[in-house]
């Protein structure tokens, strides 16, 4: 029938290019092709090996039009998770995940993969923090609030402080979600305070120390795992430019200025874009004092244009989303802001995918 046809086009193409990439020779290739083809026919889909499918989530990330961080791409952490089939294998795994990534703040690069269909974590990343709508205004995360009411509507109470963390929701097949709790051993928080204005610690800022994204699909070969959190190290202005700067996340700029002794009344004072730099500041001083891996937007920017090369010397063509690699804080300091990028999408790739919420 015509989706055996689609999957078994869609296996030959990321098959045939991980052969050519890893230089296995024709036999090889041949036969796993066969292989493949039996699978499908007989199961409708198809089971990648371990390092077809390491290789896979790899090239995915090295595909990914709007991340800056791709550099890397082929040190990515593996971890296979496809045999799980049970919430508590899944928190499990996810705790593993955690601990092993964060490393004490030496950050790993990690993904874990469990099995394409089953498995959904209704996260948007596996360590976020509570969002509340209060009738004194917002408590935490605004980002947060739909998420957080479904956590409640499950179970899960919070403290109603402005970083309560929210616990991981995992569902299996269409049964209801459950959640979990994340031990304090999976967690790292890094305290914002400013390498020369001491006052900044009276703003009792402090953010998670490692990104897990937890939400978005990844497509190798025609195969959809709708579960594969992956982690990286952040970069500073994620945290300094936009979730304590936007209006709509924590907002902070306008305390970050007071603290400053700045004036607010007119704009071209620029009071707002000192302020952003010196939160920028404080976040890479308090990162870098707790020993916890983050990466500056220039240095990011660097080995960007590193990648760029060793892509161009590798004979491929390096696809990107401008607005998206571009820094939310001197973009014009970067050379990706004075380049095109040609936002062709490829796969192996994440994927947004439809909430289940
Ligand atoms: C190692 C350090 C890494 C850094 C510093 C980094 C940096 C970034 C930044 C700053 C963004 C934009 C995020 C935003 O504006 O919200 C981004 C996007 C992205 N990154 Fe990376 N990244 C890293 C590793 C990774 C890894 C390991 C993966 C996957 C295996 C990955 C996949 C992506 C994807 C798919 C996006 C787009 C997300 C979306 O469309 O919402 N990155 N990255
Ligand atoms: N530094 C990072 N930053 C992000 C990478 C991808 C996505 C996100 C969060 O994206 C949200 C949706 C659009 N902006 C916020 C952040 C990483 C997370 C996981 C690996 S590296």
């Amino acid at each position: 029938r015509y989706e055996v046809l689609e999957m078994y086009l869609k296996a030959k193409e990321f098959i045939e290019l991980y052969y050519k990439e890893v230089e296995m020779d024709e036999a090889l290739l041949k036969n796993r092709l066969l292989e493949i083809s039996n699978e499908i026919n007989e199961s409708g889909t198809y089971t990648l090996t371990y390092d077809e499918l390491a290789y896979g989530a790899r090239v995915a990330w090295r595909n990914s039009n709007r991340c800056i961080g791709r550099l890397f791409w082929e040190s990515l952490h593996v971890l296979d998770q496809r045999a799980i089939t049970t919430e508590d294998e899944v928190a499990e795994a996810l705790f593993h995940h955690l601990q092993y990534a964060t490393n004490n703040g030496k950050v790993i690069p990690t993904i874990s993969i469990f099995r394409p269909d089953h498995i959904r974590i209704w996260n948007h990343q596996l360590i976020r923090y509570a969002g509340y709508e209060t009738n004194k205004g917002v408590i935490g995360d605004p980002d947060s609030i739909a998420f957080t009411k479904v956590c409640e509507s499950l179970g899960w109470k919070g403290l109603k402080t402005n970083f309560d963390v929210l616990p991981l929701v995992i569902q299996v097949g269409n049964q209801q979600p459950k959640w979990f709790e994340i031990p304090q051993t999976c967690l790292l928080e890094v305290r914002i305070s400013h390498p020369t204005i001491t006052d900044f610690v009276n703003l009792q800022l402090k953010w998670y120390g490692v990104p897990f994204v937890s939400d978005m699909k990844l497509e190798i070969g025609g195969i959809h795992y709708c579960a594969a959190p992956f982690n990286g190290w952040y970069m500073g202005t994620e945290i300094g430019a936009r979730n304590f700067a936007d209006e709509k996340r924590y907002n902070v700029l306008p305390d970050v200025a007071s603290v400053l002794g700045l004036e607010q009344t007119r704009d071209s004072t620029l009071w707002k874009d000192r302020a952003l730099v010196e939160l920028n500041v404080a976040v890479l001083h308090s990162f870098k004092q707790a020993g916890v891996s983050i990466v500056d937007h220039h240095t990011a920017a660097k080995q960007f244009k590193q990648f760029e090369k060793r892509e161009e010397d590798q004979g491929r063509k390096v696809t990107g989303t401008w607005s998206w690699l571009i820094p939310p804080i001197s973009p014009a300091a970067t050379h990706i802001f004075h380049k095109e990028y040609q936002d062709k999408v490829v796969t192996p790739n994440y994927f947004y995918q439809k909430r289940r919420y």
